[in-house]
């Protein structure tokens, strides 16, 4: 029998979003593709550690979220319930639709849609040992407190100073136990907590709360530059994990191009299939490119492999070179994403050749632009969309490519050159 202890995420989104001030709740907004909430929901599904998910939304629009987890296949989600007229009431409510047995609560904040798993599986790992966990990180900024006048007070010891971030994660016998007491304390609400780890210190002071290392990236989106911050975060392109290249053993791979990344392929034991010019394959031709991989049936992975790439100035360029740049990059991406879709199970690579200018760059900022809306767009049937600007060596491309194959990602733009990979 498995004796480990159920862990529940909680969503608190019963928020308005007065500090933004877009008359929606913030929550809703969309950042990179999809709503604040729904980033914060995925991160939850796809946690192993995470059974189940209660999300506190803001009175009058459950409705919208319960129209995102159905459309997103979030199937963790148990119950969608109206938030309260503050945070800490929310999570209060959130504790009442939780039952009596007992769980790991990890309380997180919706509108931090940038929450690494690596955080989650570190909260519910500390669970097993400590009653109460919070996420926190170093102050780079000096901290003071200020007097009523106006004036500095103390400047205080930064070395000691955290910045308190969620989810906050707690065994729910302790988080109930301390809101219990809240709640019955009159002169809690003239001074209400700002977070749950504040009502656990101030009611149960006797539970010593672990710390877990947050992050940089895990912000909270409260001022309208976060809105732009959060988005910027998520284009940086993550780091491509070294996995295990014998996954590839038996998959099909199918390349738009010859080279390095065929030989790599197939000594890992991938079925390569390798189309080309000769083959009568033009990418510029969606209906050679269409008829080329139907012939070829069901596929594992396409990559359209670059070519050789363009640097100069554009008002020089021929018509016959910006007609060979542009069909060989974004008209040919666009070409290989429609003919590979029916056939397409796993991922699709996009590659952009090296170069410099405006020609060469208005050709990868159309494919960066088309990896990600095409990933958004592909997500909910499991396959993942990535570019790679190439630029590096034939082998470290080669490599890189097959890295990203059998990685977990998806809409990123990742840049060989800088990320050495
Ligand atoms: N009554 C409330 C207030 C806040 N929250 C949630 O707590 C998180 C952090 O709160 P905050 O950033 O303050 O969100 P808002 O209250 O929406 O922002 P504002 O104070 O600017 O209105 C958010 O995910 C928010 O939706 C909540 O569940 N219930
Ligand atoms: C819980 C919290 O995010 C920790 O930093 C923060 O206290 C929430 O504050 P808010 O004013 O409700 O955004």
């Amino acid at each position: 029998m498995d004796s480990r202890l159920r862990s529940v995420g909680v969503l608190l989104a019963g928020g308005v979003g007065q500090r933004v001030g877009l008359g929606t709740p913030k929550q809703l907004i969309e950042v990179a593709g999809r709503t604040i909430i729904e980033h914060s929901l995925a991160v939850f599904e796809a946690a192993p550690e995470i059974d189940e998910i209660v999300v506190l939304m803001t009175p009058g629009y459950a409705d919208r979220v319960r129209e995102i987890v159905a459309r997103g296949g979030y199937r963790k989600v148990s119950k969608v319930v109206e938030g309260g007229s503050s945070r800490t009431e929310s999570t209060w409510r959130a504790l009442a639709a939780l039952g009596a047995e007992e769980c790991n609560v990890l309380l997180h904040d919706a509108v931090r849609p940038l929450l690494e798993p690596r955080i989650i599986t570190e909260c519910v790992r500390a669970l097993e040992t400590h009653e109460a966990v919070n996420v926190a990180i170093p102050s780079s900024d000096t901290v003071l407190v200020a007097t009523p006048e106006g004036a500095i007070g103390e400047v205080l010891d930064r070395s000691r100073l955290r910045r308190s971030q969620t989810p906050q994660c707690f065994r729910l016998s302790v988080i109930r136990r301390a809101y219990e007491r809240a709640m019955a304390d009159p002169g809690f609400a003239g001074l209400p907590a700002t977070d749950d780890c504040g009502v656990v210190l101030r009611y149960l002071p006797e539970v010593p709360i672990h710390l877990v290392q947050g992050s940089e990236r895990n912000i909270k989106v409260t001022h309208p530059a976060d809105l732009h911050i959060a988005d910027l975060l998520f284009r940086l392109p993550r780091p491509v994990p070294a996995g295990d290249r014998a996954a590839l053993a038996g998959q099909v791979v199918v390349l738009l191009g010859d080279g390095e990344l065929a030989r790599e392929a197939a000594r890992h034991g991938a079925a390569v299939r390798v189309l080309t010019r000769a083959d009568g394959v033009r990418v510029e031709d969606f209906d050679s490119v269409a008829k080329a991989l139907g012939d070829v049936g069901g596929a594992d992975h396409v990559v359209l492999v670059a070519g050789a790439g363009h640097a100069g100035d554009l008002v020089r360029a021929s018509g016959e070179t910006v007609a060979d740049v542009v069909g060989a990059g974004h008209l040919g991406a666009l070409n290989l994403a429609r003919a590979a879709r029916p056939h397409l199970r796993g991922s699709l690579l996009l590659q952009v050749p090296p170069g410099s200018g405006a020609l060469h760059e208005s050709g990868a900022a159309a494919v960066a632009g088309l990896t990600r809306a095409l990933a958004r767009e592909w997500a909910a049937d499991g396959i993942r969309v990535n570019c790679l600007n190439t630029g590096a060596s034939p082998l470290v491309v080669a490599q890189t490519s097959l890295d990203i194959l059998i990685s977990d990602l998806s809409g990123q733009v990742i840049d060989a050159r800088v990320d050495g990979a």
